[in-house]
């Protein structure tokens, strides 16, 4: 690890609404900062900072529905804060949700390649690559199947795959990975500890405690969008199972 700062999140605010589909209505964009919490807006998270070191391996707890996911879309960009900033020194390679970002219809193949494409592999390297791929994900029957009329176990399969032969600094794996098998998630696991051993940065949502003593060595706590606790990850289970018995 070195003490290098790659990724620093500073006030981060995330504001939804209860009951409607879109965040901002047209009128809100004229409104400015000054605007307080509309009725039925509510903050998803709040107040959340924090800097993280390259090679770091960082556990994000806490119940359902008090941040977690969103605080992932917002390291890898997919989704902007409200109030505060996020700034990720290098690229991120996320896995967030069951589609990874995948467009459903089209092929398994087409996925891989847009996909190492954006991310910035060159046409030969994703050559190099393609095959291993694939066979990670045992995804050799279905390579020319639209993505969207893969089983879920399936999907995850292939964006694992991807995902992990991507070469940017920062790896983000929600909880997507429990819909996995025993024996894919065991394979995956072993690449994450590669990825860790090369010097990657990860952020593991995860409500096993087992796999985020085994992976993490951070943990952060997040609790009704705040950021409760940002500690070793043993303390911060200590904590969290103290607040929350099972
Ligand atoms: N696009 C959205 N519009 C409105 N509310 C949303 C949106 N996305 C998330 N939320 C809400 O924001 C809160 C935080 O959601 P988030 O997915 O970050 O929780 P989480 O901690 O990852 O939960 P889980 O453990 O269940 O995955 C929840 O109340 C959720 O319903």
């Amino acid at each position: 690890m070195t003490d290098e700062a790659i990724i620093t999140a500073r006030d981060l605010g995330v504001r939804f609404r209860r009951n409607r589909g879109s965040r901002r209505s047209f009128k809100d964009l004229f409104a400015g900062r000054a605007r307080r919490t509309a009725p039925g807006e509510f903050w998803a998270l709040r107040d959340v900072g924090f800097t993280v070191r390259t090679g770091e391996a960082i556990g994000v707890v806490g119940r359902n529905g008090q941040g977690k996911s969103t605080l992932l879309k917002l390291v890898a960009g997919v989704l902007l804060p409200d109030e505060g900033s996020v700034r990720v020194h290098g690229g991120v390679a996320p896995l967030i949700e069951l589609t990874g970002g995948f467009a459903g219809d089209l092929t398994v193949r087409d996925n891989v390649l847009l996909t190492a494409g954006m991310h910035g592999l060159k046409r030969r390297e994703i050559a190099e690559r393609f095959d291993d791929i694939i066979s990670f994900a045992g995804a050799g029957d279905v390579i020319d199947t639209p993505f969207k009329h893969l089983s879920s176990g399936m999907k995850v399969r292939v964006a694992f795959a991807v995902v992990s032969q991507l070469d940017e600094p920062v790896l983000l794996v929600d909880e997507v990975l429990a819909v996995g098998d025993k024996a894919f998630r065991a394979k995956c696991y072993r690449r994450i500890e590669e990825l860790l051993a090369a010097g990657k940065t990860l952020f593991l949502v995860s409500h096993n405690e087992r796999d985020l003593r085994r992976f993490c060595t951070r943990g952060l706590y997040l609790d009704r969008g705040e950021l409760v606790l940002d500690g070793p990850i043993d303390e911060v289970l200590e904590r969290y199972n103290a607040d929350h018995p099972a």
